[in-house]
């Protein structure tokens, strides 16, 4: 059964007991002495449109039934339908979703994309699931969540342990029900069924553009540059290895289990091999096509963090640099490549420490951005080779951080407040371009 939250879900209300979408919006609240947007449209943002939550039977393999809690969040659709991936988690709540949906809100704007934010997630650990089990589980998603999506209302895609696969599943079961097809409700299939060409590695080939344009501006050069990745899924891996051929020295690299270092750098593509058919991480080096297991040490998830490399990439989840631990990171330059790594208490000391911090909704813009190309294919029927994707890739997100470098350089902000007030103006524009009329209020009216 599907039931609406309320979506009162403000800053406000949640003040009481500290959450993720507390401190998300204080990022809201942060820039808006430098935009001059109106008052409607500022109270607008502070809430989430919609928060559904339903539960989601489904038939184990032992033939016990077991119920799931999923969550769909659209925050803001004044730009275009919502956007957002899907995370199977087991500490997914709504407070996160919510938060996610909001972060996608100002990302899709700041890359000037035709959409809103939403994010959508199930309390499940995926890895306890036969893959039967994994179907039926997003298929069953699908069934309770069909009303409140659509390919021009709310989009689906892949996040954290979801995969093409499952967006698959889900798009074939949303045109089961709608009985036609409708590709565009979904981004991030199988190129089978519409996927587009670089999806797969677009949020890491995205935050890849990003680093090559702001460390050059720091005189920073790759050769003498070292780096910590934090994930080593979709987003961090392939981040990785792009760095490796670029040059840069990729010393320490983690998963959920916990990370290698080793200050001679990993050869990534062996490791990744080594991940893929040992389901674990080992410190390889590789020189002239010869690898041997270098001397590392195996290292936490928090100890990761406070290596002392040039770059820190987190690219698992949020929340991993906060009070407790900013002090101690000696990274010089922060790639948010995770949504939310960094907590607003924790800006503020890095910020006094001198560390640039670059903005997950610049970052790992280039997942989304490939997403609408996706959208636009599919609405098309017609479909654009890996060098388009890459090429128009490239431009977006070279464009859209350029703009930020310069407003951070106008109005002497950090990184991330600057990537705010880009997407802030355009979410003001665009709320001021349709009115209030709606709001069914007679006192702000001119
Ligand atoms: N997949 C996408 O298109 C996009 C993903 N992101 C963000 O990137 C981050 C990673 O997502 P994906 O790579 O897609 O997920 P994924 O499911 O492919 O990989 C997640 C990785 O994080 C690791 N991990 C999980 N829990 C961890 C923990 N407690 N500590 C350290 N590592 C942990 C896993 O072992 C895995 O290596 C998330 O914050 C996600 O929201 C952002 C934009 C787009
Ligand atoms: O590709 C998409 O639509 C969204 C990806 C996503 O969930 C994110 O950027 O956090």
């Amino acid at each position: 059964m599907t039931t609406i939250v309320s979506s009162n879900n403000s800053p406000d209300t949640q003040a009481k007991s500290p959450s993720l979408f507390a401190d998300a919006s204080q990022r809201l609240e942060n820039a808006l002495q430098y935009v001059s947007i109106s008052e409607d449209a500022i109270e607008r943002l502070r809430y989430p449109r919609a928060s559904l939550a339903v539960s989601i039977p489904v038939r184990m393999d032992n033939g016990s039934l077991k119920i799931f809690t999923g969550y769909r969040v659209r925050y803001d659709d004044t730009r275009g339908p919502g956007k957002g991936g899907v995370r199977y988690h087991p500490s997914v709540t709504l407070d996160e979703v919510q938060s996610l949906a909001f972060w996608m809100t100002f990302k899709c704007a700041l890359l000037d994309l035709p959409f809103g934010g939403a994010k959508g997630g199930i309390i499940v650990n995926p890895k306890e699931l036969s893959k039967a089990e994994l179907e039926r589980l997003s298929r069953g998603y699908i069934n309770e969540i069909a009303d409140f999506i659509g390919e021009n209302v709310d989009i689906l895609a892949p996040d954290v342990y979801t995969n093409a696969t499952i967006m698959g599943w889900m798009m074939d079961r949303y045109s089961t029900i709608k009985r036609q097809i409708i590709r565009g409700v979904v981004t991030g299939k199988p190129l089978t069924l519409g996927g587009s060409k670089g999806r797969d590695t677009a949020t890491s080939t995205g935050a890849f553009y990003v680093i090559q344009s702001i460390l050059p501006k720091f005189k920073i050069n790759p050769q003498q540059t070292t780096v910590a990745i934090q994930g080593f899924g979709n987003a961090g891996a392939t981040l990785a290895e792009l760095l490796f051929q670029a040059g840069y020295k990729v010393v320490a690299v983690s998963d959920s289990k916990g990370g290698i270092y080793a200050p001679r750098g990993l050869d990534i593509p062996s490791i990744r091999q080594h991940k893929n058919s040992n389901k674990e991480i080992k410190a390889v080096y590789c020189r002239d096509s010869v690898c041997d297991i270098v001397e590392h040490q195996t290292i936490t998830n928090q100890e990761l963090l406070t290596l002392d490399v040039d770059v820190l990439i987190p690219a698992a989840l949020e929340n991993q640099i906060t009070t407790e631990n900013a002090k101690d990171v000696k990274a010089k330059y922060i790639f948010e490549v995770a949504n939310g790594p960094v907590n607003s208490a924790a800006d503020k000391i890095l910020l006094e420490q001198n560390i640039q911090v670059i903005p997950d909704i610049l970052v790992n813009a280039g997942g989304v951005t490939v997403s609408y190309f996706e959208w636009v294919q599919n609405r098309n029927g017609f479909y654009w080779t890996l060098e388009e994707v890459n090429q128009k890739l490239k431009a977006k997100m070279e464009v859209e951080t350029q703009q930020v470098w310069e407003i951070a350089q106008k109005l002497q902000l950090d990184m991330r407040t600057a990537a705010y007030v880009h997407g802030l103006n355009r979410l003001g524009e665009a709320m001021g371009a349709k009115g209030t009329r709606d709001y069914y209020s007679n006192s702000r009216d001119r």
